[in-house]
């Protein structure tokens, strides 16, 4: 990031800019419809249920610790909330809630560090292991939302900030937990595909897959903006990934798109939101599909929120499997290296999902934009 492009400290100056809205569809005062998840299993019960209108709740006890036939419910049970929300709950996760909090306020520690102590990570790109700034991607979008935000990559090698000291071995244990978490979502996905437990894990090469963290801070902002995206902290976009695990400070402000309507999600205590990706779009060909999300900013308290993301090896080449292919259609997507695809997503203005739909193969309608024409194999 050059001088001359925001920075982090910009975010509440560039806030109170925002002009009064002036129409009536004021996305900061409008109440979307809060949804909770539905009331958790009672023991030896299925995980969760899975109605029109409650996030589905995943027990990861019972898929790991399960009898065959409750595994086998919650299996079924997991790849409903994939296929009809791409979004759900995980409980009984084993991921410490000390741990959340240490690397939580490890990161606020960080916002908080004078500019100077973070400015060498404040010039680095979409692929540098290390990344501080404000908005997406400010050198396409400037600093049109309210967040600022820390990435580290994790896997397969932990890169982190100097500062706070604290920082890497939080940031180490937190990474190598989720991980763990998310690897076994992923086999119990390809199970729920009716794919062999490690049939996704290895075509994503997912021994040597890649995990990035990333943490969120939305400052408040009250103004409101003529502008719709004005008081967006991220703009509604899918994620690059296979799945996104993430937990928040008690603010409220994640919203999922579940047919056609923004739903606020309301975490169950102790709870992950687990956010099915691109990568898990494209391998499942198309059966589970990568879910629109966007963050809100409160209006009084800041909101931060802190993410673990899993994704394939960045040298796999994704591909539906071709035992996925449905007849007479075959294959919806075209295989594309992971790196590319997530260099693309990041380079470029977040555009819902854009960059999925440069890989989805089009039946009826010849685009000549494509990806990297290199990475499509
Ligand atoms: O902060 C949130 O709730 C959403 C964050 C998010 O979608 C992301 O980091 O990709
Ligand atoms: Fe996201």
């Amino acid at each position: 990031m050059s001088s001359t492009e925001p920075c982090m400290d910009d975010v509440q100056t560039v806030c109170q800019q925002i002009k009064p809205r002036q129409t009536t569809t004021d996305l900061s005062s409008a109440t979307p419809p809060r949804h909770m998840a539905s009331p958790p299993s009672s023991p030896g019960q299925p995980s969760g249920t899975c109605s029109e209108d409650a996030i589905p709740v995943v027990d990861l006890a019972v898929l790991v610790n399960g009898d065959a036939g409750e595994r086998s419910q919650a299996v079924q049970h997991l790849g409903r909330a994939c296929q009809d929300w791409g979004f759900f709950m995980v409980t009984n996760h084993g991921v410490p809630e000390a741990l959340q909090s240490a690397l939580m306020d490890a990161c606020s520690e960080l916002f908080s560090l004078p500019p100077e102590q973070k400015q060498e990570h404040m010039d680095a790109g979409p692929m540098d292991p290390v990344r501080v700034g404000t908005g997406f991607n400010s050198a396409v979008d400037g600093a049109r939302y309210w967040r600022d935000y820390v990435k580290m990559f994790a896997h397969p090698e932990l890169h982190c900030p100097a500062k706070p000291d604290s920082l890497r071995g939080v940031a180490a244990e937190y990474a190598a937990r989720t991980r763990g978490l998310l690897l076994e979502l992923t086999a119990a996905i390809s199970e729920s595909l009716g794919l062999h437990v490690g049939r996704i894990a290895e075509r994503l090469d997912l021994g040597s897959c890649f995990q990035i963290l990333v943490g969120n801070h939305y400052p408040p902002c009250a103004a409101d903006s003529d502008d719709d995206d004005g008081a967006i902290g991220l703009p509604a976009h899918s994620d690059h990934g296979l799945l996104t695990l993430l937990f928040q400070n008690g603010v409220d402000g994640l919203q999922v798109k579940h047919h056609g309507r923004w739903l606020l999600a309301k975490p169950l205590p102790g709870s992950f939101f687990v956010i099915a990706g691109d990568q898990l779009e494209i391998v499942s060909n198309g059966r589970y599909k990568g879910v629109l999300h966007r963050a809100l900013v409160d209006r009084a308290q800041a909101r931060m929120s802190c993410v673990s993301l899993l994704g394939p090896c960045l040298d796999a080449v994704v591909e539906p499997g071709p035992e996925l292919a449905v007849p007479p259609l075959g294959l919806e997507f075209r295989g594309v290296k992971y790196r590319d695809y997530m260099e693309h997503q990041q380079s470029n203005k977040l555009n819902e999902k854009g960059a999925l739909d440069l890989v989805r193969v089009q039946r009826h309608i010849h685009t000549t934009d494509t990806l990297c024409s290199s990475s499509i194999y």
